[in-house]
């Protein structure tokens, strides 16, 4: 482990996406934005190439080592070459050829904050249907960085990653993530839902300073399935994994209907709420802050954030995409690594 402030980790993300551009915009913003260091871990080449096209002017500087990221992050934007290179990397066309420098810059990053070498990693999205067709075997950042986390030492395996969406206004937890709403009732466990919570109050705890943080947990039918009349999982596996957080001192209320628990007075009723899929608690925080939601993986024995947004591959090259939520991003991960 090196002394003194360590730059963080940013991954090269989808390169026909529009990551490595909002990479190098938030560079440019750097001072303004009054950032963190960090570098990102990619292909040199690659990179040059896409910022030039979308008519970015950002110097970059090739390092050896995540140490001194943040002598030259004044100067130029500070890249480590990851252990493979990007073949295809077209704005807007994205390519399987491309998935090894795609996975290959998140593995390194994670890597380097195992080995100390940086203090968290930030990810710019990735476009998960390009890296499936390479074969990829998890549905996306969360439950990789899930599994890498086992390489760290002393983290007894699995690690139980779970995923956050965060703005000033609201932090949302689906406690399902990447499936089809269909398999949703299924998978919907009281033990899943205790599980998650746990983490969730103890990350809130730790790693915001929030003490003795409130949960909020949504139902899954309309109105909360209105007393076992338009569905019976809040009865069956809901409430009663509520009453077992309340059995363990976590303060969890619920369940709610999901209609009725993000205006105002509702949240300032709660600091995070537990939502039973991904776009119940997804379309909240984007529609609240779509320019600065973060993504951030609580679960796992180090820091990632991530913007809320994906690969906006209509936009990509063109230098126009918003850097806002990566900015966002990178804020976070440097509070929440101090
Ligand atoms: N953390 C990650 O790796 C994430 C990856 N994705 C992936 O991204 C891909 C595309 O997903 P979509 O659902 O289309 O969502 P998207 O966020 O890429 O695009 C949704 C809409 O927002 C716009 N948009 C997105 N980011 C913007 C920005 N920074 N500035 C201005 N406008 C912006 C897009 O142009 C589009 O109109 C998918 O493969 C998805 O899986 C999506 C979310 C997170
Ligand atoms: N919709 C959020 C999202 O897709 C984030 O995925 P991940 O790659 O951060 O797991």
């Amino acid at each position: 482990m090196n002394g003194g402030p360590q730059a963080l980790a940013v991954t090269q993300g989808e390169p026909a996406g529009i990551g490595p551009e909002l990479i190098g915009m938030a560079w440019q913003a750097r001072a303004e934005a009054r950032l963190p260091s960090f570098f990102c871990v990619g292909d040199v080449a690659f990179l040059e190439r896409r910022l030039a096209e979308a008519g970015l002017a950002v110097p970059l500087r090739e390092i050896s080592r995540p140490s001194t990221a943040g002598a030259v992050f004044q100067e130029a934007l500070p890249v480590l070459p990851a252990r493979e290179s990007i073949v295809s990397g077209i704005a807007g066309k994205p390519s399987p050829a491309d998935a090894g420098g795609v996975i290959a810059s998140i593995t390194d990053a994670v890597e380097l904050v195992r080995l100390g070498e940086a203090p968290g990693v930030v990810t710019p999205p990735i476009q998960k249907d390009n890296l499936y067709a390479a074969g990829f075997g998890f549905p996306g950042h969360t439950e990789f960085l899930g599994d890498l986390s086992s390489r760290f030492e002393g983290v007894a395996a699995p690690v139980r990653p779970v995923m956050m969406l965060a703005c000033d206004e609201l932090r949302a937890v689906p406690v399902t993530i990447h499936v089809p709403l269909r398999a949703v009732p299924e998978l919907l466990t009281k033990a899943l839902i205790v599980e998650t919570a746990v983490i969730v109050a103890r990350d809130l705890e730790a790693r915001f300073g929030i003490a003795d943080p409130r949960l909020a947990v949504a139902g899954l039918n309309p109105h909360a399935g209105e007393g076992g009349a338009i569905g019976r999982e809040e009865i069956e596996i809901i409430l009663p994994a509520i009453e077992e957080l309340r059995g363990m001192g976590i303060r969890a209320t619920g369940p709610h209907p999901g209609d009725t628990l993000f205006h105002p007075a509702a949240r300032a009723e709660y600091d995070a709420v537990l939502t039973m899929y991904h776009d119940q608690g997804l379309i909240p925080v984007k529609t609240l802050a779509f320019d600065r939601g973060v993504n951030v993986t609580l679960g796992l024995p180090f820091v990632r954030t991530s913007p809320d947004h994906g690969t906006a591959l209509s936009l990509a090259g063109k230098g126009t995409a918003s850097p806002t939520s990566l900015i966002e991003a990178l804020r976070l991960a440097d509070r929440l690594t101090r």
